[in-house]
């Protein structure tokens, strides 16, 4: 169902198998915000979702109460401020954290670190005493730092497994999908383009030597489209002027992301996702790259693969970004 999210299907969640469900408690961290809200949306209709934990500083009662009367199973609860945040988080199999503030036009993602580090390490800190099972998915950005920083944090507490802690790509990935598929008159459900890195302008590297199906570009379209990809993000802060950034699109990325993560704890063989985890596949210490999900989070990581020649320079260029950015979270972390 939602391994390509949104089907006909999703839409009319009261037709899904009951083969498919499942008892997974879910916690999303930042609820009420413009990712928050319909992330959750999404997981309610999910069937391997049974229960729905809304945590924001603000309106999660409301957000609650409106999705509680969607004809779905998960019960869903809002827990609003810090004082209720160990309840919302208590036993979460998954916790998806969207919370933070976005950028405005003319702002880079690091921009953004001074006020994400502290929610993010807040956050973390929790579900280390709390959840110290639950596998995390980090959408907040700066996502290159924001990962080493929850990795930081869980490691102080000694609850850090590399194999639970992720930082949401999939955006990129959606779009690369999408933008491919436009560019050869594709479906974009039927194209698969892989995207490692990071999450952020040059770090975001797409592999469009290694798309299915199989396509090619001369080097000057090729240029341009790796560099639409990278920017994408951008993209749209400029388009909402002022409005925040992307929030339907990552919606959809991070319910795809949590959908991956239900399955391969289900016991689904052959579940596939990329994401920001820590890695030994460059020197990096975290990176992006495709990855084998199972009961556990993270079953086996499949690695870079073979580069063309123009990727091995993304790479190259990418690399003392993404070092800065993973060194900036582990010092915050520590500080
Ligand atoms: N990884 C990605 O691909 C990706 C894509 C889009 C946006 N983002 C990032 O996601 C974050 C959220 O974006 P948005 O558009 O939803 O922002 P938003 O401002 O609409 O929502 C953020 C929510 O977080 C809440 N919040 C703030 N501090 C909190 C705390 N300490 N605990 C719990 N909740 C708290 C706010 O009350 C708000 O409801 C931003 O950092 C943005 O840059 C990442
Ligand atoms: O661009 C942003 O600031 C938000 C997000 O990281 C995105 O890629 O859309």
């Amino acid at each position: 169902m939602f391994s390509r999210l949104v089907r006909p299907s999703v839409i009319s969640a009261r037709n899904f198998s009951t083969s498919k469900q499942a008892n997974y408690k879910v916690a999303v961290c930042g609820a009420s915000g413009g990712i928050g809200q319909p992330l959750s949306l999404l997981l309610k209709i999910n069937p391997l979702v049974s229960e729905l934990s809304l945590y924001d500083l603000v309106h999660t009662p409301g957000v609650a109460a409106d999705l509680s009367h969607i004809e779905t199973p998960a019960k869903v609860k809002g827990f609003n401020g810090p004082e209720n945040l160990k309840e919302a988080l208590k036993n979460a199999n998954v916790i998806i954290i969207p919370a933070g503030v976005p950028r405005k036009p003319g702002m880079t993602r690091d921009d953004l670190f001074n006020t994400n580090a502290g929610i993010v390490k807040a956050l973390a800190e929790c579900a280390a005493e709390v959840a110290p099972d639950a596998l995390i998915g980090i959408i907040t950005n700066p996502v290159n730092s924001a990962v080493p920083i929850a990795a930081e944090v869980l490691k102080k507490a000694g609850k850090f497994d590399p194999k639970r802690v992720f930082g949401i790509s999939t955006l990129d990935i959606v779009r690369a999908n999408t933008f491919i598929a436009e560019a050869k008159g594709l479906n974009p459900k039927d194209v698969n383009v892989p995207v490692i890195g990071g999450h952020s302008g040059v770090t975001i590297i797409p592999l469009l030597s290694r798309v299915t199906p199989s396509v090619s570009f001369p080097q000057d379209q090729l240029e341009a489209l790796t560099s639409r990809i990278q920017e994408a993000g951008t993209e749209v802060v400029k388009a909402k002027a002022g409005a925040g950034s992307a929030t339907l699109s990552m919606a959809y990325a991070g319910a795809r992301f949590a959908n991956s993560l239900l399955r391969g704890l289900k016991g689904e063989s052959n579940v596939i996702e990329a994401a920001y985890v820590q890695s030994d596949v460059t020197e990096a210490e975290y990176f992006s790259t495709p990855l084998v999900l199972g009961k556990k989070g993270l079953e086996k990581n499949l690695g870079l693969g073979q580069l063309s020649d123009y990727e091995q320079e993304l790479l190259k260029k990418a690399m003392p970004e993404l070092k800065k950015n993973i060194e900036a979270g582990i010092k915050f972390a520590n500080s």
